[in-house]
């Protein structure tokens, strides 16, 4: 039967809040019909102005809100709401935790056939402000100036911005004297659309060893470098790196392959715990130390590693996870497809006196049904896929090695929940999911399960 669509463009409704999808924005009904509205929370009574009408679904605007939440908060961000960054800066945080372990329960339930109850309360920070170690942060115009700042909601409209709120504050202050270089140099800020000018991000990274500052160009070169780099090194002694990133392509993709060093030490170091890791500009690192920490010690303690175990980690990236493992296990496999990460992950095992860890730069669907033809047998297997999850090739090879225990760390509960349901028809049954709050602020959650062989040969 064909639905009629009860609200139109432009029109305002009252409308109660009933839930969040999955990006933090409230989901509500009018007569039926669903409607997304950003920056809401459930149980709210809002007035919101409909912006957009598909056949299934409105999006609408808040312009009212006439019942608040107990959990409402005044956001602390300035541009909260323009800038694309948060999603949840009006929710306490209390209340914020308690909505992901919520969206982990839903999405378990409903997508991984799982018992809500297996997923533990989501776990935070003491704090959840300035955590991240790296900043991405694009170049554009503020009233025909240079300015940085981050993208608008929905576009790549720049929002001037150089004191984000969950950004470390080394970061902050390296986008401000970055800002102001750009000012004074007179560099012309690449522009998206028509290819012209330079200057294209500031990217920082704050490492133990010190800070790490990238400009990404169209350029080969810096004009008026010894300027940027006297000033920075005067107006940041923490920074121990600058280099300079080449990319000249028409692409989204913000650092360009080749970079070159302006001052300094060619890479930074960053610790996990009693774990030290090289960091070169290209390295993938988490960007939330703190929590990363927290997020390892559940996959270690669901790992149950007496020193006796093969562990394979088949989504290593630089080798973080295999390396906080290997301590503990007799032996660890890691698996990756970019070559320079298992470069890096080589290197840290080496840099952390690592003998038992080994790195495969493959593709994970390859690979597992590779090692299963060659016999290899594991007591441990580890994914921690990328946001679209496992590939049924990986899956199904990891349940032939007959492990023990799975752990599955995600980015991405509801595809960690398409392949609970694939490695349960393989034998495979959750045990406990937790939630780790990695991007606070943010709709995005962390989730770490335990999977147990549930049948016997
Ligand atoms: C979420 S990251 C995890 C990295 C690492 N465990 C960590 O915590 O730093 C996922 C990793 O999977 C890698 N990857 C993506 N597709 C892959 C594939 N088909 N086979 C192996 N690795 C893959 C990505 O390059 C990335 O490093």
């Amino acid at each position: 039967m064909k639905q009629t669509v009860p609200v139109a463009k432009g029109q305002i409704y009252e409308i109660t809040i009933q839930g969040l999808g999955t990006s933090g924005e409230g989901v509500g009904r009018y007569e039926g019909f669903t409607v997304f509205i950003p920056f809401v929370l459930p149980e709210e009574q809002v007035k919101a102005k409909i912006t957009l009408v598909k056949k299934n679904y409105a999006i609408g605007e808040v312009v009212d809100i006439l019942k608040p939440s107990p959990h409402r908060v005044e956001p602390i961000c300035p541009v909260y709401g323009t800038c694309g960054g948060c999603q949840l800066q009006h929710v306490s945080y209390e209340e914020q935790l308690h909505l992901k372990t919520q969206n982990v329960r839903d999405i378990m339930e409903r997508i991984g056939k799982t018992n809500p109850a297996l997923v533990q309360p989501a776990l935070g920070p003491n704090s959840p402000w300035g955590y991240r170690n790296k900043m991405q942060i694009p170049v554009g115009f503020e009233n025909d100036q240079a300015a940085l700042g981050f993208y608008a909601r929905g576009s790549h409209a720049i929002v001037p911005c150089t004191n984000c709120a969950i950004q470390d504050d080394g970061n902050n202050k390296i986008a401000a004297v970055c800002e102001r270089l750009l000012r004074e140099t007179k560099l012309q800020p690449y522009n998206e659309m028509t290819g012209d000018g330079m200057i294209r991000h500031i990217i920082g990274r704050i490492g133990k060893s010190g800070w790490m500052v990238i400009i990404v160009s169209t350029s080969k070169t810096l004009l008026k470098a010894d300027y940027w780099v006297s000033e920075i090194r005067k107006a940041l002694p923490e920074v121990t790196s600058i280099v300079l990133n080449h990319n000249p392509k028409k692409t989204n993709v913000i650092m360009g392959r080749d970079c070159t060093l302006l001052w300094g030490e060619e890479t930074i170091t960053d610790t996990i715990d009693e774990l030290e890791f090289r960091l070169s500009p290209h390295s993938f690192f988490q960007v939330n130390p703190i929590q990363t920490t927290v997020l390892y010690k559940k996959a270690l303690e669901f790992a149950q590693l007496t020193g006796k175990e093969t562990v394979i980690d088949a989504y290593c990236g630089t080798g973080t996870i295999s390396l906080f493992l290997a301590k503990q296990a007799k032996h660890v496999i890691g698996i990756e497809i970019v070559e320079p990460a298992i470069v890096d992950a080589k290197a840290n095992a080496k840099r952390n006196g690592i003998t038992n860890a080994e790195f495969i730069a493959a593709d994970a669907a390859k690979e597992m049904p590779a090692l299963v033809k060659r016999g290899v047998k594991a007591d441990v297997v580890v994914f921690d896929p990328i946001r679209a999850g496992c590939k049924e090739e990986v899956l199904k090879a990891a349940a032939t090695m007959e492990p023990e225990r799975m752990v599955y760390v995600s980015c991405n509960p509801a595809s960690m929940a398409r392949d609970i349901v694939v490695l349960r028809e393989l034998g495979y049954e959750v045990e406990i999911v937790q939630p780790v709050d990695m991007f606070p602020m943010t709709s995005h959650c962390e989730a770490v399960a335990l999977l147990r062989k549930s049948f016997t040969k």
